[in-house]
């Protein structure tokens, strides 16, 4: 088998990926990303000087993965403040980006109802402006400290689990240090197993048609030294045959209150491999990814984007590689697409659900009651 094995290099850490931050630019502020659509090949920063700009940047999944839209839902509110820009109309905006991550309405309102409250307490529109940053930065924090307690939580999980300490971890699109204030979500679990010598292999699925796993998992594993091999989306039940799968874990962008999961359109049929070789399919995910208000995984819109996705190659690198932005066709031209961006995993094939304030197993609504009441970002609504 080919495998992309990383020399181990436990110990040796990389420098932190800056993947968002607010900057305070000659020309005014700006919320500038590390741009996701230009990885593996480039690391491009892109400065969004408004709302517009940033809207575009969620949309194009420049910026993406669930903790990380809430971070930049909050800070595009800050920025439309410091601006002088309608804040509500911001935070209306951003939310309504892209459907499905809960915790892109949850930054922006969030940012928005403390812009709303300093302005009612008679704050100028600089003092509110600044309160409303303070309050991104809050947000950003709060997920670096959800990030490390869910890794804690999952490596314990694991240990429970799985015997041994070789573990075989299967993942599915993007959910590193690249969605997130710290280190990830499921990605920060087998990260930690890296460091503590208890990662075997971790197997990253492909994940089309945007190749969130080639292209971005793929380029965290390696530069942490993590043994990882890449695979097609379709090889994955040929793992699971070939007894190659100790635990699947995933991300997940909206966990309605049974328990159904939204996540990366791949991940319900990995459930369903995992159900039926009696393998864990652990999910990751911190509290601000639970929306109470959404009852059932009917009720959770799920994005359907462009045919072009799917009927064209969109990797950057073999755009790169076309004339003058050349987008090489995968398909007939004008041909059909049925591209949903996530499905719904029900709570029934979901082993456990890790989040910062603890793990449910087996997943009931009234535990994620429980763990929500438990977190200090229990607000959703
Ligand atoms: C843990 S959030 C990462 C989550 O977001 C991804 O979707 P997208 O790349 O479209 O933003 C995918 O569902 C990941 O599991």
């Amino acid at each position: 088998m080919a495998d992309q094995d990383a020399q181990s290099q436990v110990g040796s850490e990389p420098p932190a990926l800056s993947v968002l931050r607010w900057d305070e630019l000659p020309e005014g502020p700006a919320v500038v990303l590390l741009d996701q659509t230009r990885l593996p090949s480039e690391e491009v920063e892109l400065v969004c000087a408004d709302v517009p700009a940033l809207v575009r940047a969620i949309q194009s999944l420049a910026v993406r993965g669930a903790p990380l839209l809430g971070i930049a839902g909050g800070y595009g509110v800050a920025l439309a403040a410091a601006r002088g820009d309608d804040v509500a109309r911001a935070a209306e905006l951003l939310g309504q980006a892209r459907p499905t991550a809960v915790n892109l309405g949850y930054g922006a309102r969030r940012v928005a109802r403390a812009h709303g409250a300093a302005v009612g307490q008679g704050a100028g529109p600089g003092a509110a402006s600044a309160v409303a940053l303070a309050e991104a930065r809050a947000l950003h924090r709060e997920d670096a400290e959800a990030s490390g307690r869910m890794a804690q939580y999952g490596l314990r999980l694991l240990a429970e689990l799985l015997p041994g300490s070789a573990h075989r971890l299967l993942t599915h699109c993007n959910t590193g240090a690249l969605v997130s204030g710290g280190e990830g979500t499921a990605f920060a679990v087998a990260l930690g197993a890296h460091r503590e010598g208890r990662l075997g292999r971790l197997w990253v699925d492909e994940t089309r048609p945007l190749l969130q796993g080639a292209r971005l998992t793929a380029y965290e594993a390696a530069r942490h030294g993590l043994p990882y091999s890449l695979l097609t989306d379709n090889a994955a039940g040929s793992l699971f045959a070939a007894g190659e799968v100790d635990a699947v874990l995933i991300g997940a962008d909206r966990i309605a209150a049974d328990g159904s999961v939204a996540n990366k359109v791949g991940s319900y049929p990995l459930a369903v491999l995992a159900k039926y070789h009696h393998v864990p399919f652990v999910v990751v995910a911190p509290t601000t990814t639970i929306d109470l208000d959404t009852v059932d995984g009917a009720s959770i819109v799920v994005e359907q984007r462009s045919a072009l996705e799917v009927t064209e190659i969109t990797s950057p690198q073999i755009i790169s590689a076309g004339s003058g932005g050349f987008r090489p066709a995968a398909a007939p031209v004008g041909a059909k697409a049925y591209n949903p961006a996530f499905d719904i995993t029900p709570p029934e094939l979901v082993t456990a659900i890790v989040t910062e304030e603890g793990v449910i197993s087996p997943v009931t609504g009234v535990g994620l009651a429980e763990l929500c009441a438990r977190s200090s970002q229990v607000t959703i609504s």
